[in-house]
């Protein structure tokens, strides 16, 4: 029997990125897709091409179309534009909402067992589109943000303390932009809660900035938005799924009811494992971190009814 079978849509910066990463873990096949010719075909060899040196013998192949998807166990969707300094991640609604859909109907029909990950912009609004087109059950359409967003956390708090990354836990909750919600409460360096390390506004300072982070890295590159923090954050999802790990990460999913919210898509604790998100797990939250967690979760509501009528 072969290596599962993992498909990146897009083998644009965080796409190809995506496929070079799960190339590296040595434990599964991979199949890159773009509409470029040439582009997903010419990173796959490259890829395969760094084996020999890097150590791994994954089979990566680059194709146009979506035969070679067929059987795919999970699928890490990256397709579509990337916005530019100035722009909010909402004005990639329209074009990407199109691009989502036409690509989530491939792939679906090709991998019925497939579970997906959205990675595409407007985060939340894409795992809306997705679970609309493709009719799959909550637990196999999962969004990838809430671990970049909790990495970026992670890595200021680190730098601030001077301790390893790896140390630090966080948990971002909420929609993928300017509402998303960082719990400081439920942040520890070696199981410490950060709020004994640090002072109030140096941690009210990296709460921004995280907020702010994807922001930050669009200014400083000007043609494009973050690939490496995002795909690393995008395979440790594969990981958890493929691996049957059982962790808990932030990730895009249909509440129903879970932290009082009904019938939205927003960045929540799930229990990840080979179904997919087996299960929301419900932090104890206080009012107020309640209320910003509604407040995100209504920026993401209009978001989706913009894009039901865009798309309808
Ligand atoms: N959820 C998150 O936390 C993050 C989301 N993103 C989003 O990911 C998306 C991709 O970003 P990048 O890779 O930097 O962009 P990119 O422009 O480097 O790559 C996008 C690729 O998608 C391809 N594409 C477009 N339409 C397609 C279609 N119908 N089928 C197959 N491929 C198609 C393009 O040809 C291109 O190669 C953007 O929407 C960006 O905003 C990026 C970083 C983090
Ligand atoms: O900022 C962007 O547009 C890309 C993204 O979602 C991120 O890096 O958080």
């Amino acid at each position: 029997m072969g290596r599962p079978k993992i498909t990146v849509v897009g083998a644009g910066n965080v796409g190809g990125t995506t496929a070079q990463r799960l190339a590296e873990k040595d434990r599964y096949d991979v199949v890159l897709v773009d509409i470029v010719e040439g582009v997903p075909q010419g990173k796959a060899l490259d890829i395969v091409q760094a084996g020999p040196v890097c150590g791994y013998s994954s089979r990566v192949v680059g194709t146009n179309g979506y035969e070679e998807t067929a059987g795919s166990a999970v699928a890490v969707i990256t397709s579509g534009i990337p916005r530019k300094p100035g722009m909010s991640r909402d004005e990639l609604l329209a074009t990407n909402a199109k691009i989502v859909k036409s690509v989530v109907t491939e792939l679906v029909s090709r991998s019925p067992d497939v579970i997906l990950i959205l990675v595409t912009n407007p985060l939340d609004a894409m795992v809306h589109v997705a679970r609309r087109v493709s009719g799959l059950p909550k637990s196999r359409i999962l969004g990838m943000a809430g671990v970049l967003d909790s990495a970026r956390m992670r890595a200021f708090i680190a730098a601030a303390l001077d301790v390893p990354g790896p140390d630090v836990q966080a948990m971002v909750l909420g929609g993928h932009g300017d509402t998303m919600v960082p719990l400081p409460r439920y942040t520890t360096v070696k199981g410490r809660p950060v709020s004994e390390l640090m002072s109030k506004d140096t941690l009210d300072g990296i709460v921004k900035r995280t907020r702010d982070g994807g922001a930050e890295i669009v200014g400083l590159l000007k043609t494009g938005s973050a690939f490496y923090a995002p795909s690393a954050a995008a395979v440790d999802m594969v990981e958890a799924i493929m691996r049957d790990e059982k962790r808990v990460l932030p990730c895009a999913v249909l509440c129903e009811g879970e932290y009082g919210l009904k019938d939205v898509v927003v960045g929540v604790p799930v229990k990840i494992g080979r179904s997919g998100a087996e299960q929301i797990v419900e932090y104890e939250l206080t009012a107020e971190e309640r209320a910003a967690l509604d407040v995100s979760a209504n920026a993401v509501r209009e978001l989706c009814a913009a894009v039901d009528r865009l798309t309808a």
